[in-house]
């Protein structure tokens, strides 16, 4: 499975930086002389136009940090799914835990989102992960699956769906799960994805949390990780290059 690279730049930068990274991803892809993953940018809502244009001709593709759980209406300062679609996004994550703010965000809430962005056909990215108490009370997988059986849509299609599992005690903190947690976790997330949806065996599952360019290589390695879901690294062009010099075939 080509494996996925996403750059989730938050709320950070401004129209010059967006302008600095989309253009120097772009010059890189021009010099690389190896076969790429998906590469996918997803910056703050009010850039997505002035990336989209400066990446359209390339394989970079475009994606959102959130949407709304409906189609429209009267909801100041939100944004819908097509919306989204209307300036050019093909991803959305959705559940982040820095949205879901502990359970802000319910599992029912990702839900709805994810119902709503499948009907726009956006490919969607649903986070979920564990806290630190969790994690050392020896619940993190069953708190992942229950994220997972909760906010998936029963009838979703498989085709449009990514994981990205996301420890939030490892997000921007240093700090990752040992390589036999994380394959682990991924191996927990594959079989309940594989039981519960037809198809389910090919949804990439990615990894996120504190990813360099110095761990990428290892984590990229794991036979059950697709991907990875990076923050900070993102932001540094040679970071974000590197890992996607990372990234197997
Ligand atoms: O969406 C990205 C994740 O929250 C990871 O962020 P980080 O790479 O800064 O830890």
């Amino acid at each position: 499975m080509q494996q996925y690279i996403v750059g989730n730049w938050k709320m950070n930068g401004t129209r010059a930086e967006a302008t600095g990274l989309a253009k120097g991803f772009t010059q890189k892809l021009l010099e690389a002389d190896r076969p790429l993953p998906y590469i996918i940018l997803c910056p703050s809502h009010p850039y997505l136009d002035l990336v989209h244009a400066l990446i359209k001709n390339t394989p970079i593709l475009l994606g959102a940090q959130d949407c709304h759980h409906k189609e429209h209406g009267a909801f100041t300062g939100d944004v819908c799914a097509q919306q989204l679609v209307d300036v050019g996004v093909h991803y959305v994550l959705l559940g982040h835990s820095e949205r879901r703010h502990g359970h802000l965000e319910s599992d029912t809430l990702v839900q709805n989102k994810v119902k709503t962005a499948l009907t726009q056909k956006l490919h969607t990215i649903v986070c979920v992960g564990e806290n630190k108490e969790e994690r050392t009370s020896g619940k993190a997988i069953a708190t992942v699956i229950s994220q997972i059986e909760n906010s998936l849509p029963s009838d979703a299609k498989a085709e449009l769906l990514l994981i990205a599992y996301e420890p939030v005690w490892a997000i921007g903190t240093g700090l990752t799960p040992t390589l036999e947690d994380i394959e682990r976790m991924h191996g927990a997330i594959r079989h309940t994805l594989s039981q519960r949806f037809s198809g389910g065996g090919v949804i990439p599952i990615l990894y996120g949390g504190s990813v360099t360019a110095s761990n990428a290589k290892n984590i990229l390695s794991l036979p059950h990780v697709n991907g990875v879901l990076v923050g900070g690294a993102s932001l540094k062009l040679d970071d974000f290059w590197s890992i996607i010099e990372a990234s197997t075939e």
